[in-house]
Order: structure tokens, then sequence, then C-alpha cells
């Protein structure tokens, strides 16, 4: 399948810069040999300081390339680019160096429960760094600031509600000042407010930080306003990418789908499937 949307604007727009921060150059991955592709010659760009969102269906590979981005697993064909290092050529100094310069907020972003939020928030700054416990301090501070939770630095996790608790893990994750943001579902959960300021949160701390960041989501008017760019990914491969407004404007079937959360569509609602439900159920002979 080839991507359906690359405006003439949003390739200048991709281009004009003479580097990417991320690049995924014909990426094809599986999890072991012999075992079914999950990504299938994936091209993905994205700039430095932009916000991009990797988005598709459920089990299309979005947290599967954050994993090649930290190394976690290598691209069986293709390569990965990090700040034009081959994460694949990294050693294993070379790789913690890289993930240094990554932060990662996970799905519900969860904080360790018998730490208060000052200390949820120091914590990479203890197990990472030599610096003083009055540095840490103001460190701790000012992050808490940024995510405006310096009010609360003294609550325990149970004190705080769950979108504060997603911001504590945003101040957290942001800690070791990473030149990489990469998030996995991070409006999982929350109530709508709470997604929202998440999202401007999101965007404020990448611009005011000067980061990149990466965003894995499903929630697409939180992730429309806030990304630069969006590759929607179906079946191993990216199906259709542009700016919000112009997927948005799309007529193409699978992103119309996509976009207004249609049941109906190019996207299958059941996963790929040889026996049928009654030989399952044992109701009639496997064919
Ligand atoms: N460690 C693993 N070993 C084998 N298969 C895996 C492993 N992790 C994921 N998969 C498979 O790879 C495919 C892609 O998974 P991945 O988690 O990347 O999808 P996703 O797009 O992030 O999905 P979701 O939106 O549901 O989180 C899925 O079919 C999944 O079952």
């Amino acid at each position: 399948m080839q991507p359906q949307l690359v405006s003439s604007s949003a390739a200048d727009a991709r281009t004009s810069l003479a580097k990417p921060f991320i690049r995924f150059d014909r990426v094809r991955f599986a999890y072991a040999v012999g075992q079914r592709e999950i990504l299938k010659g994936i091209d993905i760009e994205v700039q430095q300081g932009h916000v991009v969102a990797l988005m598709g269906g459920s089990g299309c590979g979005k947290t599967t390339l954050l994993r090649l981005l930290g190394g976690q697993y290598q691209a069986t064909q293709g390569q990965v680019l990090i700040d034009g290092q081959n994460v694949a050529s990294l050693d294993k100094p070379g790789l913690y160096a890289l993930r240094r310069r990554m932060g990662m907020l996970f799905q519900f972003g969860a904080l360790f429960t018998d730490m208060s939020v000052f200390d949820n928030v120091a914590f990479p700054l203890r197990e990472h760094t030599a610096l003083p416990e009055s540095m840490i301090r103001d460190l701790v501070l000012m992050k808490l600031q940024a995510v405006g939770l310096r009010g609360a630095s003294q609550l325990m996790p149970s004190q705080i509600s769950g979108g504060m608790g997603r911001r504590v893990a945003l101040a957290r994750a942001i800690a070791l000042d990473p030149a990489l943001m990469m998030y996995d579902e991070p409006f999982a959960g929350l109530d709508p407010i709470s997604m929202n300021i998440t999202a401007h949160l999101i965007r404020q701390l990448n611009d005011a930080l000067g980061i990149t960041s990466l965003i894995v989501s499903h929630d697409v008017d939180e992730t429309f306003a806030i990304a630069d760019y969006v590759y929607v990914m179906a079946d191993g491969v990216v199906a259709a990418e542009g700016t919000p407004a112009e997927l948005r404007a799309s007529s193409d079937p699978l992103v119309h789908q996509f976009v207004h959360g249609e049941a109906e569509g190019p996207v299958p609602f059941h996963q790929p499937v040889s026996r049928t439900l009654a030989a399952d159920l044992g109701l009639q002979e496997a064919s």
C-alpha cells in the first residue's frame, strides 16, 4: 500500500530542514525469524523540534516502532536513525548514552505509589546522576513548576487526581532533559479536561524545552490539536501521512474511517482468522 496523502507543502516542510532527528528508512521487522512480519517497509521522518504522531488501529505496529527507536529490538531490514546515528550499529555504551537522551511517558504513566510527588520526579536524577541533593531539589521544583504542580510536591500519588498524576509522570520523564520525548498513549484513561491539559502541556514542553516529540495515540482530537505531522499506519505500512488539517480533509476511506472513528470501513474489526467461530466452539468440523 502506498501512502495516500503527501501534499507538496507538507513534503516541502519535511525536506526544508537538512536532517531529520528520527528516520525510519525502509524498515521491516518481525519479532522472531519465521514469524509474521509486523513492519513491512516503513519510511518515517521526524524533524527536530516537531511533535509527530503515530496513529493507526490496534496491533498495527506503533509500539513496535518505539521499541526499535529505543534499541530494544533491531530492524530485520532497513535502518532506524536517531540524530544521524544508526541505532543498530551502537554498542552497549552507545545505546545507553542514546537512551539517556530519550524520555518516555508510558501508558497510564504509573508513579511509584510509596513515594511523594517530589521523590517520583527526583528518582531518575538520583538514579542516573551524581548531582548533590540541593541541585536535585532545584531541578525537581523546576520540572514540577513546568507542569504546574510545584504546589503538590509533598503529596503522595494517592492524594492527587489521575490528570495530575499524568503531569507528575511527565515531569519525571523530562527530569533528565531528554532530546526526544516518546509518549505511548499519553491520554489513556483521562477525563476530557485532563486530556486537553495534558495534550497542550506536551506541546508547550516540546517548544519550551526545544525537544522533539513522538506520540503514539488513538485519541484523534487531542493528538491532531498539537501534532505538526501525523503518520497513519495500517497493516505494517504507512497508509497515510500529512498535517492534521490535511488528514481531516482527506476523502481516502481508511483515513476517513480513522479520523471519524467509524466502525465500518477498510480497517476490519476482526483480526484475520483461519477457522470459523463455529469450528472454534466445537459446533462443526474445522475445514
Ligand atoms: N514481544 C512480542 N512478541 C511477538 N509479537 C509481538 C510482541 N509485541 C507485540 N507483538 C505483536 O506485534 C503486533 C504489533 O504490536 P504493537 O504493540 O506494536 O501494536 P500497536 O499498534 O502499538 O497496538 P495498540 O494500539 O493495540 O497498542 C501485534 O500483532 C502484537 O501482537
